[in-house]
């Protein structure tokens, strides 16, 4: 089954998951199904009820993603009222295999019918909004975090990416994009093509199920392969943590308590003598992500000690700021969220005035409906001479709600292996005049060494002429 997440096609299927985008900060994440998998008894089949109405997943199936989608006329009252559970007809619709895949050949559900109003979008999912709107079963990692974590770890099409703790897969899903190069029944992987991978280990076994459960239903099986391990305990091998198959990582993100007990596990020659879990013909990439300093500086002694090299730390704390024009003063009337209120005591002073001239004419008489709209006219004339973008005061502050947290990354780049056969097949496979044993063995020559040299050359070259032509004349 295609995922969603990465080749959503142009519209919505049955029995793939989808996003409810109610509003900007609201999203419900579903596997749309004509039948009632949750057995809640509605004649429409699958119903989400949301606070803009109800919608049959009928109502939802088979449209453009991004379509607009009217709310139904749905009885959420009388269902559990029925004389027949409608969890039996389930089950028995399970038994006879008719629900799962099978859309067509259920029996005839109700046809919704439209209510007068309410509606909501359907999107089709990325890591984003997964991340937004996924079950949290722990702290998760944000998109401003995980977007900057990939691009240091330099993920890319047909890497292999080792990832733990699992927790709730929202790293999971972002990273499995940035490696996804294929699909594994599209055709083996060649040693042109590598298919992306990502190697997920958590040690919690109920988000170990939540997350095995998810990358099933959300297409992503061959793609991530979830394993249940303390990493500290076992390392990273596929398998069995002593025999098993090495992942082969060019990428590792550690979102772990104790970062650095999972380290011993992640060289090139372990001393247990098991496979490393790593790419030997690439450098590895690694972070590590901790809520605080004390365990980044622990990580990092150990990084030392395990021949790491650039390690560098970098501490991501965002803020998104809220750019805007303030306005206040009395011409500001009907404006949305200025402050209708004067800004200067002259406007003050003057908007008095004009109140008590008012007042005058009305106790006389002499105000008509004519003159006063025509001096209100006059008035916000003269004021609108500043073009409207240009009015008020510019004011920054930084939005709160930025979804985040303070982190503090550590990155690390470790080595491929270089034997001296490594060595030999690349001076095969490029040779080059100035690699040869002669210019290694002689020191390199200065700029003005050289410059003296082809000086010597030339005086030399213009001796040899003039000996000739001298010659020549003479004969
Ligand atoms: C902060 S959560 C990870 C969140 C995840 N990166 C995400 O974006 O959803 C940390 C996870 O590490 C797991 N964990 C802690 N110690 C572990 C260990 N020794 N081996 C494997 N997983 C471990 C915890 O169970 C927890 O789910």
């Amino acid at each position: 089954m295609p995922s969603p997440f990465l080749t959503p096609g142009s519209s919505t299927k049955a029995n793939e998951l989808a996003l409810l985008h109610l509003r900007r900060d609201q999203t419900i994440p579903t596997i749309l199904r004509t039948y009632d998998d949750e057995n809640l008894g509605y004649d429409e089949g699958k119903v989400t009820n949301t606070r803009f109405g109800s919608f049959p997943h009928s109502t939802i199936i088979d449209h453009p993603w991004g379509s607009q989608i009217a709310a139904s006329k749905v009885d959420t009252g009388s269902r559990g009222r029925r004389a027949a559970p409608p969890k039996r007809k389930a089950e028995e619709l399970d038994a006879s295999g008719t629900t799962t895949g099978g859309d067509e050949e259920m029996p005839s559900l109700k046809t919704p019918v439209a209510a007068a109003s309410g509606f909501l979008h359907v999107l089709y999912p990325t890591p984003e909004s997964w991340t937004m709107s996924l079950p949290h079963r722990t702290q998760v990692v944000y998109t401003p975090d995980y977007s900057y974590i990939l691009h240091r770890l330099r993920a890319r099409p047909g890497n292999t990416v080792i990832e733990a703790g699992a927790g709730s897969g929202s790293f999971t899903h972002a990273a499995v994009r940035a490696v996804f190069n294929g699909y594994p029944e599209e055709g083996p992987a060649t040693k042109r093509r590598r298919l992306g991978k990502v190697c997920s280990f958590e040690f919690h076994e109920q988000r170990v199920g939540k997350v095995q459960d998810e990358i099933n239903q959300h297409g992503l099986d061959g793609l991530v392969e979830v394993t249940h391990r303390d990493v500290y305990e076992h390392g990273f091998l596929l398998g069995d943590p002593q025999t098993g198959k090495s992942p082969k990582a060019n990428a590792i993100f550690l979102d772990l308590p104790a970062p650095w007990l999972a380290l011993k596990h992640l060289v090139r020659k372990p001393p247990s003598g098991a496979e490393s879990p790593l790419d030997p013909s690439s450098p590895v990439y690694l972070c590590s992500f901790s809520p605080c300093l004390e365990q980044a500086e622990r990580t990092i002694r150990i990084m030392r000690q395990l021949s790491w090299l650039s390690i560098s730390m970098v501490e991501v704390s965002h803020r998104r700021l809220d750019v805007k024009r303030e306005r206040v003063g009395l011409d500001t009337e009907g404006v949305r969220g200025a402050t209708l209120h004067p800004k200067s005591v002259e406007e003050a002073v003057a908007k008095l005035r004009s109140d008590e001239e008012r007042a005058k004419l009305g106790r006389s008489g002499l105000l008509q409906s004519g003159d006063a709209s025509a001096s209100k006219k006059d008035s916000s004339a003269q004021m609108s001479t500043t073009p409207s973008y240009a009015l008020g005061r510019l004011t920054h502050r930084s939005e709160p709600d930025l979804k985040t947290h303070t982190s503090y990354l550590v990155f690390a780049v470790l080595p491929r292996d270089w034997t001296e056969e490594d060595e030999q097949r690349c001076r095969q496979k490029w040779p080059s005049n100035r690699v040869n044993s002669a210019a290694e063995e002689t020191p390199a020559k200065s700029r003005r060494q050289m410059k003296k040299e082809a000086k010597a050359q030339k005086v030399q070259e213009k001796g040899e002429e003039q000996q000739t032509s001298e010659a020549k004349s003479e004969s």
